[in-house]
């Protein structure tokens, strides 16, 4: 059974994880907050995470924290040879780099979204925006209330498959006085109750709508991707994984 770490412990998606594993077993979690364990695993803090995957005979980490947290436990994954699968989302530029060095060293997997059918999602937009590449485009992402950051990480994703098949500039979005630019895609983030994750393209041109979306109704369908992602790789060389790998696989 594959013994996993989960950074962000005491959070949403650390619960999640938790929950949702079955097939494998989370043997210690890492959190900044004070508590000693969250539903009988214990939790360290990250400072001491490197000790700790070595105390508890970790296979690989699984991570939904913040940015700053997801660095710190790389760094002790890079430290005690353990992979590191990567959910937490608005990295910045420098984040990223730092994620990348990791993979010199471990094998780590990121993915903004966990959920098979946000990849399925991907390939669709891919599709229709090098298909119908005269059409106005328009995304559009709900999140709970709780998220901070904006837009969210699979928004970003989503768009980064558009610029690959469109020139096209983001317009986060729109107030005052101005008309609509070919070359805009509008980009819009609602933040509402405990919404679980929905994200819409639309394409509109040429007399009709075309619109793709994906709705999450529970956060268990992020767990079970990670964590499917996680048990996948165990064993793999150091190096840069997507999940669209694991999808396939
Ligand atoms: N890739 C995916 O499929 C998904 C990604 N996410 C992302 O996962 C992250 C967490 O989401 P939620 O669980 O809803 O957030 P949350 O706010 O409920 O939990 C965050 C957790 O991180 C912990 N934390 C804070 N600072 C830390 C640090 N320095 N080191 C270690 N842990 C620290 C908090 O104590 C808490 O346990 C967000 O970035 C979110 O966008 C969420 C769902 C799915
Ligand atoms: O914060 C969340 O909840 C989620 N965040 C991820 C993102 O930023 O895309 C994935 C999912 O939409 C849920």
């Amino acid at each position: 059974m594959t013994r996993v770490a989960v950074n962000g412990v005491t959070g949403q998606m650390g619960g999640a994880v938790i929950e949702a594993a079955t097939d494998s077993e989370v043997v210690v979690g890492f959190a900044t907050s004070d508590t000693d364990a969250v539903d009988g695993v214990p939790v360290v803090r990250p400072e001491d995470a490197a000790e700790a995957l070595r105390e508890y005979d970790v296979d690989v980490v699984v991570d939904f924290a913040v940015p700053e947290g997801a660095l710190t436990v790389a760094d002790a994954c890079v430290e005690a040879g353990v992979p590191m699968v990567v959910g937490t989302t608005g990295f910045d530029e420098d984040g990223m780099a730092r994620l990348k060095d990791a993979s010199e060293s471990i094998p780590l997997l990121k993915a903004t979204n966990f959920s098979q059918g946000i990849q399925v999602l991907q390939r669709l937009v891919r599709e229709a925006v090098g298909t119908l590449d005269e059409y106005d485009l328009e995304l559009m992402e709900t999140h709970h209330n709780r998220k901070v950051d904006a837009p969210s990480g699979t928004a970003n994703s989503i768009l980064d498959v558009i610029q690959e098949e469109r020139d096209v500039e983001p317009v986060y979005g729109r107030e005052g006085h101005a008309p609509r630019e070919d070359d805009e895609i509008g980009v819009f983030a609602r933040r509402a109750g405990d919404i679980r994750g929905e994200h819409e393209l639309v394409l509109a041109g040429n007399d009709e709508v075309l619109s793709l979306s994906h709705r999450a109704e529970d956060r268990g369908v992020f767990a079970a991707g990670a964590l499917d992602a996680a048990t996948w790789l165990v064993g793999r060389d150091a190096g840069w994984y997507d999940f669209s790998e694991v999808v396939d696989a």
